[in-house]
C-alpha cells in the first residue's frame, strides 16, 4: 500500500489524535530509517502513540486492515531492523517516555519504551545507582529499541548485554494482546521465560512498550589505558595478562587506520607518539595506587616481551573520557564513507586464529579498499568496516563487498561464530542467517513468529522471510 486511504487515516487519528499521525515527506524520511543508509525509506505514515492502550488499538487496526507495522525507537540500529521500505506504518514509541516507580529494595525502575538510554543512566545515578549497559549512541538510543535488539556495547565483558538487565517486560503482540512478563521477579521458573524470547526479536514478535530495568551499585573509580601492539595476537596477549590480574570493565581494540581517521576528523590527540598497527583500550576497576602499580608492571612486562609497543594511562576523569573518544567516535567518524559493515563474533579462545583467517581473506580480496578494524575484542566481537572509495559507484562497491562477505561468513561458520554479534539481523543480514543458525532453528523461529504474530504484520521481512 503506498497511500493511506482516508478511512484508515481517520482511524489512526481517532486513536492517537491528529497531531500524532504524520504523512509529510520530511517526517517520514526521519522515522522511516535507522542508521543504515543503504535502503531508502518509504513508510506510508508514522504514528506516535501516547499510551499502551493506543499501541494495542493501532495493532488491532493493522490486523483488520492488513497494514504492516515497523516499531521504532531511537533508530540507531545498523542492520536496517527499523527501516520501513515497503509502505509500512511506523509506530514510534518516543512518547512512551515515562520513568519512575523506582524501588530501592529491588533496585529496579520502570521505563517506557521511549526512554533514552542516557536518561536512564542519569536517573540511576540520581538514586546512587548505575545502569551499566553503555554505547556511543546512548544519547539517542531508546530502551525499547535496546531491548528489541538486545544491544551490547562497550561494557559487555563486565556487565553483559541488555538482556541481563531486563527484570520485567510489557509487550503488545501481533494480536494486540498485552503481555506482562516476569514482573521484576528474580526467581521465576514457572514455565517458559517469554521475556527472553522477546529480547532481541527485533520487533518481529511484539512491540515492547515498557520495561522494568535492574540497576546496580556504581562501579567506583575506573582507570583507562590505551596500549599499542604490533599485531592481533599481541592484543590477545594483553587481554590475557590484564584479565588475570585486574577487574576489566572494558576491553576494546582498534587499528591504526581507525585511529588515524578519528584523530583527523574529530580533532583529538594521539594517545602517545608511537604509531602502532593495533591498539587495545582497557578500562579497569580501581584508582588506588596498588592497582595502578599492577597495571604499570603489566605494561612494562608487555614492553619487555615485545607484545606492547607503547601506552598511556588516564590520570583524571577528563583524560579517561578523552581516551574513550578514540574508540567511541570511530563508527560516527567513518560513516561519511558509507562503509560496508561486518559485525562478527566467535568464542574468545578462537579469536586469534579466527582473526588471522578473516584478515588474510580480507587483505587478499580487498587490496584497494581501506579496511577499518575495531570492536569489543574482549567479547570475541569485531567490527570490520570497509570504506567506499569515493570514485567507486555504490552498487559496484556493495557487490564486491557482498562477494567477500560470503568468504568471511564461511570462516565464521567454520568457527561456530555469529554473523551478527550485536547489531541484529534486520534486513541486511537475513540472507546470511544460515551461516550461523541451522535450517531447523530458522524453521522453529518462523513457527514462533506465527504464534505471536499470526497476521504477519510485525516488522515483516526482518530477520527472515516467512
Ligand atoms: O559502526 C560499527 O561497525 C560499530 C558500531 C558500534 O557497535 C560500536 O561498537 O561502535
Ligand atoms: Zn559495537
Amino acid at each position: 500500500m503506498d497511500r493511506l486511504d482516508n478511512a484508515l487515516q481517520q482511524s489512526l487519528e481517532d486513536i492517537v489524535g491528529p497531531a500524532h499521525v504524520h504523512r509529510d515527506a520530511e517526517t517520514l524520511a526521519h522515522y522511516g530509517r535507522d542508521w543504515t543508509r543503504a535502503i531508502e525509506p518509504a513508510p506510508v505514515a508514522a504514528v506516535l502513540p501516547g499510551s499502551i492502550g493506543e499501541v494495542q488499538a493501532i495493532v488491532r487496526l493493522a490486523v483488520d486492515t492488513g497494514l504492516a507495522i515497523v516499531p521504532s525507537g531511537g533508530r540507531t540500529g545498523l542492520s536496517a531492523g527499523a527501516v520501513a521500505a515497503q509502505g509500512e506504518l511506523v509506530v514510534a514509541l518516543d512518547r512512551l517516555d515515562h520513568i519512575g516507580d523506582f524501588s530501592a529494595v529491588d533496585r529496579t525502575v520502570r521505563c517506557g519504551a521511549g526512554v533514552v538510554t542516557a536518561r536512564l543512566q542519569a536517573f540511576a545515578e540520581e538514586q546512587g545507582l548505575f545502569y551499566p549497559v553503555d554505547f556511543a549512541s546512548s544519547g539517542s538510543s531508546q530502551i525499547g529499541g535496546n531491548i528489541a535488539t538486545n544491544a551490547g556495547g562497550i561494557k559487555v565483558i563486565r556487565h553483559g548485554m541488555t538482556r541481563d538487565w531486563v527484570a520485567g517486560l510489557k509487550v503488545v503482540t501481533g494480536t494486540g494482546e498485552l503481555l506482562d512478563l516476569n514482573r521484576g521477579l528474580i526467581k521465576n521458573n514457572a514455565g517458559y521465560d517469554l521475556r527472553h524470547l522477546m529480547i532481541g526479536s527485533e520487533g518481529t514478535l511484539g512491540l515492547i512498550v515498557e520495561a522494568t530495568i535492574s540497576l546496580r551499585e556504581p562501579p567506583g573509580d575506573l582507570a583507562v589505558m590505551v596500549l599499542g601492539a604490533p599485531d592481533m595476537p599481541s592484543i590477545m596477549r594483553v587481554l590475557d595478562a590484564f584479565r588475570g590480574e585486574l577487574q576489566l570493565h572494558a576491553f576494546e581494540f582498534f587499528s591504526e587506520d581507525a585511529l588515524a581517521r578519528v584523530i583527523e576528523h574529530q580533532g583529538l590527540q594521539r594517545p602517545f607518539e608511537t604509531s602502532c598497527p593495533y591498539y587495545a583500550l582497557l578500562e579497569f576497576a580501581g584508582g588506588d595506587d596498588a592497582t595502578l602499580e599492577r597495571a604499570m608492571a603489566l605494561f612494562e612486562s608487555g614492553v619487555e616481551g615485545g607484545w606492547v609497543l607503547d601506552g598511556s594511562i588516564s590520570q583524571s576523569v577528563a583524560q579517561a573520557r578523552a581516551l574513550w573518544r578514540l574508540r567511541e567516535d570511530i563508527s560516527e567518524t567513518i560513516s561519511r564513507w558509507t562503509p560496508y559493515k561486518n559485525d562478527i563474533s566467535t568464542r574468545v579462545s578462537d579469536v586469534p586464529a579466527f582473526l588471522q583467517e578473516v584478515e588474510s581473506v580480507v587483505n587478499a580480496n580487498y587490496p584497494d579498499f581501506e579496511i577499518i578494524w575495531f570492536g569489543h575484542i574482549g567479547d570475541g566481537n569485531v567490527h570490520l568496516n570497509i570504506l567506499k572509495p569515493d570514485a567507486l559507484p555504490m552498487a559496484e562497491f556493495q557487490a564486491r563487498c557482498g562477494e567477500v562477505s560470503r568468504w568471511v561468513f564461511e570462516i565464521v561458520q567454520r568457527y561456530g561464530g555469529s554473523v551478527s554479534a550485536e547489531h541484529g539481523v534486520g534486513l541486511l543480514k537475513k540472507d546470511y542467517l544460515l551461516y550461523t543458525r541451522s535450517a531447523a532453528e530458522i524453521e522453529i523461529m518462523r513457527q514462533i513468529k506465527r504464534v505471536f504474530d499470526p497476521a504477519g504484520i510485525l516488522n515483516p521481512g526482518k530477520i527472515f522471510d516467512l
